[in-house]
């Protein structure tokens, strides 16, 4: 499988002294799910929006052979490199319809129309709710939008930043599953960023342990199939946060 994104020695600081991500590398395979694991603070979001374009960072991002290092939040997002940031930020003062159409901005009349039809295929319970403003939705409808607001910009690569957080576990499953049957059927690669191991299992391919602001262990799902591996990996590298 080739490598859809390469990151080399990626740092981040927020000031002089405050360094947030120390010297990380990895890749995404295409059509693979990366997850990255860690504690709060651990520097995870600001991977993310690093890979986003969004914050400035050190080091060297290659995204389908190009360096994109240089290149700013939009530019990324036409190349197909889509963040769904933790918290939605999804508008509620705007239809579920209205919130679709703006995730494809950049695309057709056409496309936007058809991608938005694929997305509520996709998600049929918010697909009843299309004319409702999202702040009437629930929290796991409102994380279903955000996705879908992401798949709407067509990405290569969709940044997934804690889909997980404050939903019951049952609706987590069901985004995932959506999520994995969505990227079974495309090239789409995740970079998924989650606290709890359990739930990652169900999607990713392989994973990464931060701490600190650095990797600190690796591991395949295939490696983590069984239980006691799965606890030897939380010992080791998440303590009480991924417990679930
Ligand atoms: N805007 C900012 N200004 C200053 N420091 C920041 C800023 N954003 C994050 N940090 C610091 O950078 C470090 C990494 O934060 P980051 O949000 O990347 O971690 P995280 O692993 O995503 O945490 P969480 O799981 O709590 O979201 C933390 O020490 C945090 O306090």
């Amino acid at each position: 499988m080739t490598d859809l994104l390469t990151i080399s020695d990626l740092s981040v600081f927020y000031g002089a002294s405050a360094q947030a991500v120390d010297s990380v590398s990895f890749s995404v395979p295409t059509g693979s799910v990366v997850a990255l694991l860690g504690a709060n603070g651990a520097g995870k979001t600001s991977i993310m929006k690093a890979i986003a374009g969004l914050i400035p960072a050190e080091g060297r991002q290659v995204f389908e052979g190009e360096d994109v290092s240089g290149l700013s939040a939009r530019e990324r997002v036409k190349r197909g490199i889509v963040y769904v940031p933790e918290g939605r930020e999804i508008v509620g003062d705007m239809t579920v319809r209205e919130n679709l159409t703006l995730g494809g901005y950049h695309l057709s009349g056409r496309e936007r129309k058809s991608r938005a039809e694929m997305v509520l295929d996709l998600f049929p319970e918010i697909a009843n709710k299309a004319d409702r403003h999202a702040w009437r939705l629930s929290g796991g409808e409102q994380q279903m939008l955000a996705i879908g607001r992401g798949l709407m910009a067509k990405p290569r690569l969709l940044l997934l930043d804690e889909p997980s957080l404050g939903l019951a576990p049952m609706l987590v499953r069901r985004v995932f599953d959506r999520l994995g049957s969505f990227r079974s059927e495309s090239d789409l690669a995740i970079v998924l960023v989650e606290q709890n191991l359990a739930m990652t299992m169900r999607i990713c391919d392989e994973l990464h342990f931060l701490r600190g602001g650095r990797i600190v262990g690796h591991r395949t799902a295939a490696e983590l199939s069984d239980s006691a591996a799965r606890q030897e990996a939380i010992d080791a590298y998440l303590g009480a946060a991924s417990a679930a």
